[in-house]
């Protein structure tokens, strides 16, 4: 019923307007799936490789067909990213590039959900999946690597953490978003958008932190639930490793003071949410940073499940790209207490499972992530719910992003 009969790859565009690996996948009774791979801008240097879309192709197209058509089953997940692997043999996907593998990956997984007649959800999480959502993490302001002449700070984040639906929720960061669009304009700031739709205003990251800051507490007022702030600082790009600095245009800071400019704005913004304060390579730094504000990686979760709101989450992005091995260390030094989870850092769906396993059975909170390059492919909406995933960031405008954002208003509504 799920045996792969055929695995078609072409180049789409994404939103970057970069081409990018899309691949349908059928199976002998008729289940198809299509799934496109995501990109990233500022891209961890420990993660899988990905090729230009075309050599992609064509590699996968050599490797790795003849080992998936006719000869594993979609509904096993396992057999699908096992072939990818022995397909691509080399440990990072350099040979059928991570793009190609993640996207045959996904495509599969939706190709068996098909065939079984089940929501993707329900066919990678199980039939008591569906009831419990991510709050989702909206990229409201920022700049870095994801728009010119902005802030430093990559991502300013709005965190609805008090809202009583995943509907709510993603509106809460709509209302933040359109809010801080009137407060630029308040201030006589222009704005145009980066990669994910956030604001992109020249501003300094201080005046960032109180339009946001502000903004959010604004909506939290109308809406009258809780709604936090978060960062992702994407820290490996401010970092020059020949100096041991971080860089802020003209200004600089030594690792300890940038553990302390962190743990002021904790403190001063009540934080919710921090990744990658630090560098992709910094574990002393960020187990520093996690034991200062952290509550410590094993700090029991009040709640008995969900969001850790008792703590503020330290995660690792390009610090653990999504690898079982780098979170290990984690674990084992105590750096970060939650890890970003993106498919296409580690090749495959199976891979991903593996580190939001690790992950919480450690007490990490997992956060699945869409890349700033993107597609309408929903399957990370599917991924959240299925792993009871705490969170999920995946931008709060635009159409890739709401693609996701609608897909788990969807699911809320048993409507997938
Ligand atoms: O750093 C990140 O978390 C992501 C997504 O927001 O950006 P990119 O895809 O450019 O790595
Ligand atoms: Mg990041």
């Amino acid at each position: 019923m799920t045996q792969v009969t055929s695995v078609a790859l072409r180049r789409v565009l994404d939103s970057r307007g970069n081409a990018t690996v899309e691949a349908d996948v059928l199976t002998d009774s008729g289940g198809f799936g299509r799934a496109a791979a995501p990109s990233g801008a500022s891209t961890g240097e420990h993660e899988a490789i990905e090729l230009p879309p075309g050599a992609a192709i064509a590699a996968a197209r050599e490797h790795a067909l003849p080992r998936l058509v006719g000869e594993v089953y979609a509904g096993n997940q396992r057999e699908v990213d096992a072939a990818l692997h022995a397909a691509d043999g080399t440990g990072n996907f350099s040979e059928i590039g991570a793009n190609s593998a993640v996207a045959i990956s996904m495509a599969a997984a939706k190709a068996g959900a098909d065939a079984l007649g089940a929501p993707l959800y329900q066919h990678l999480g199980g039939t008591f999946r569906g009831d419990s959502f991510p709050v989702p993490l909206g990229n409201v302001v920022g700049g870095g690597e994801h728009a010119k002449e902005a802030t430093h700070i990559q991502e300013f984040l709005a965190a609805p953490v008090g809202a009583p639906s995943v509907s709510e929720a993603v509106f809460a960061n709509a209302a933040v978003h359109a809010r801080i669009s009137e407060l630029l304009d308040d201030r006589g700031v222009p704005a145009g958008k980066g990669d994910e739709g956030a604001w992109a205003p020249p501003i300094s990251d201080g005046e960032a932190f109180e339009v946001v800051g502000e903004a959010v507490d604004d909506v939290e007022s109308e809406l009258g639930f809780e709604i936090g702030f978060g960062l992702d600082m994407a820290a490996a790009e401010l970092y020059d490793a020949d100096e041991g600095v971080y860089v802020y245009g003209d200004q600089t800071r030594s690792t300890a003071e940038q553990v302390d400019y962190v743990a002021d704005m904790v403190d001063e913004y009540d934080l919710v949410y921090v990744e990658d304060p630090l560098d992709e390579n910094d574990y002393e730094g960020f187990s520093a940073l996690t034991a200062r504000v952290g509550g410590g990686a094993s700090a029991p979760n009040a709640s008995g499940g969900g969001p850790r709101a008792d703590r503020t989450l330290i995660c690792g992005d390009d610090l653990f790209v999504t690898n079982v091995e780098r979170l290990q260390d984690g674990i084992d030094t105590e750096a970060g207490n939650a890890i970003l989870i993106k498919p296409n850092q580690i090749g495959t769906l199976s891979d991903a499972f593996d580190a939001i396993e690790l992950a919480t059975e450690n007490r990490y909170e997992t956060v699945i992530s869409h890349r700033s390059g993107e597609t309408e492919d929903t399957t990370i909406a599917h991924l959240a719910v299925a792993t009871d995933a705490g969170f999920i960031k995946t931008g709060t405008v635009g159409g890739e992003r709401t693609a996701k954002l609608n897909e788990l208003i969807r699911i809320a509504d048993d409507a997938v």
